[in-house]
């Protein structure tokens, strides 16, 4: 048996939560926020096209193609999309596909953008279809229809828009419709940083926060943050408070080790809810393959909890894989957690 808590976190509670865990958090992280593309560290790749994008629409005096972020939270799509507009040197405004009721919440805000401004849409599976209808329009030809007046004298009315760029983020591509999918000319899909990307970030944010660390300091943070810089942040914020109490505020390799055993979160960055499915996979069906809602029904968490927040990490890690016939533990969690792997794994592996 794998040690778990009873009193394991709710998904928002956990410590390694990946999502915004209160308003309070949010503002810090406006603070952290890098606000120009050369301060976003990693997703080289993104980088890459979207500066050669932007100074291209730039140069034409153009707005930019619209664009697509997605990618498991945390990893910065919100923080891309204002970068966006600060380098098309444009105005943003920010909504989210569930804030949008109506179609006309959306006509309002369409019909008050400055020419080659950036809006911005999180949560843009979310949209109803209601909403969609007017967005495809307004993507495509800068048009809308919009319904003036009521009963037999309603009419339908176009107007013209100014031209401006929609930047839609989501954690879930799959959930889009392909129309939506299909009008954006950008589409990017963010990854989970590596330790190295991860450490230039805590060293980043400690300096905004005037945190002394060390770079072995911020590496152990960096390497028990899931790949998620949201996390880091977190992790650096409750690592000094440990330094200032129990050692002499510098965040040492040590201090950063103590604090994160403390607070349950393992070398490999898993904490108890990722343990306590691990354990479930492992011991209650013999390492899988096991269907995901068997396995959200044995652990009392949603589908998509699982499927949004705590997979995708696992996954990534090569310690759980996802097959068509379910859930399977992996060799390497079987080491990661200090238990024998099951004899015909070992002769898997012998083969292989
Ligand atoms: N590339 C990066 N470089 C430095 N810091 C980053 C980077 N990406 C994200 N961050 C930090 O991580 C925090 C979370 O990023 P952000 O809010 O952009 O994530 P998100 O992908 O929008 O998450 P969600 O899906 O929950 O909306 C930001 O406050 C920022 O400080
Ligand atoms: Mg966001």
């Amino acid at each position: 048996m794998i040690e778990t808590d009873d009193l394991a976190p709710t998904p928002a509670q956990r410590l390694i939560a990946p999502e915004s865990k209160s308003a309070q958090e949010d503002a810090i992280e406006r603070a952290l926020r890098p606000k120009r593309l050369t301060d976003y560290v990693g997703q080289a790749k993104i980088r890459e096209q979207l500066s050669i994008f932007i100074e291209a629409a730039t140069r034409r005096q153009d707005s930019l193609d619209h664009v697509l972020l997605f990618g498991p939270p945390g990893l910065g799509k919100t923080t891309l999309a204002h970068i966006v507009a600060a380098e098309m040197g444009v105005g943003l405004r920010q909504t989210s596909g569930p804030v949008l009721e109506r179609a006309g919440d959306l006509a309002a805000i369409l019909t008050n953008l400055e020419p080659h401004d950036v809006l911005f849409i999180d949560e843009i599976h979310r949209l109803s279809p209601v909403v969609e209808e007017i967005l495809y329009p307004a993507l495509e030809d800068f048009q809308i229809d919009i319904m003036i007046g009521e009963g037999p004298a309603a009419r339908s009315v176009k107007l013209d828009l100014p031209p401006f760029t929609l930047v839609g983020a989501t954690t879930r591509a799959g959930m889009l419709t392909n129309p939506l999918r299909d009008r954006f000319g950008i589409v990017a899909r963010l990854e989970f940083y590596n330790a190295d990307e991860l450490t230039q970030i805590v060293t980043r944010s400690a300096q905004l926060l005037n945190v002394p660390i060390e770079a072995h300091g911020s590496l152990e943070i960096a390497r028990r943050s899931r790949g998620t810089p949201r996390i880091a942040n977190r992790l650096l914020r409750r690592v000094r408070d440990f330094a200032e109490v129990r050692a002499d505020g510098r965040i040492t390799r040590d201090v950063a080790d103590q604090a994160l055993s403390m607070l349950d979160v393992d070398h490999g960055g898993l904490d108890l809810m990722d343990r306590k499915l691990l354990s479930a996979v492992i011991d209650k069906f013999g390492g899988g393959p096991v269907g995901v809602d068997n396995l959200a029904a044995a652990i009392g968490e949603a589908r998509d909890t699982i499927e949004d927040v705590l997979e995708p990490y696992l996954i990534q890690q090569g310690y759980l894989q996802r097959t068509p016939r379910g859930r399977v533990a992996t060799a390497a969690i079987y080491q990661h957690l200090g238990l024998p792997a099951p004899a015909d794994m070992r002769a898997l592996e012998r083969d292989a």
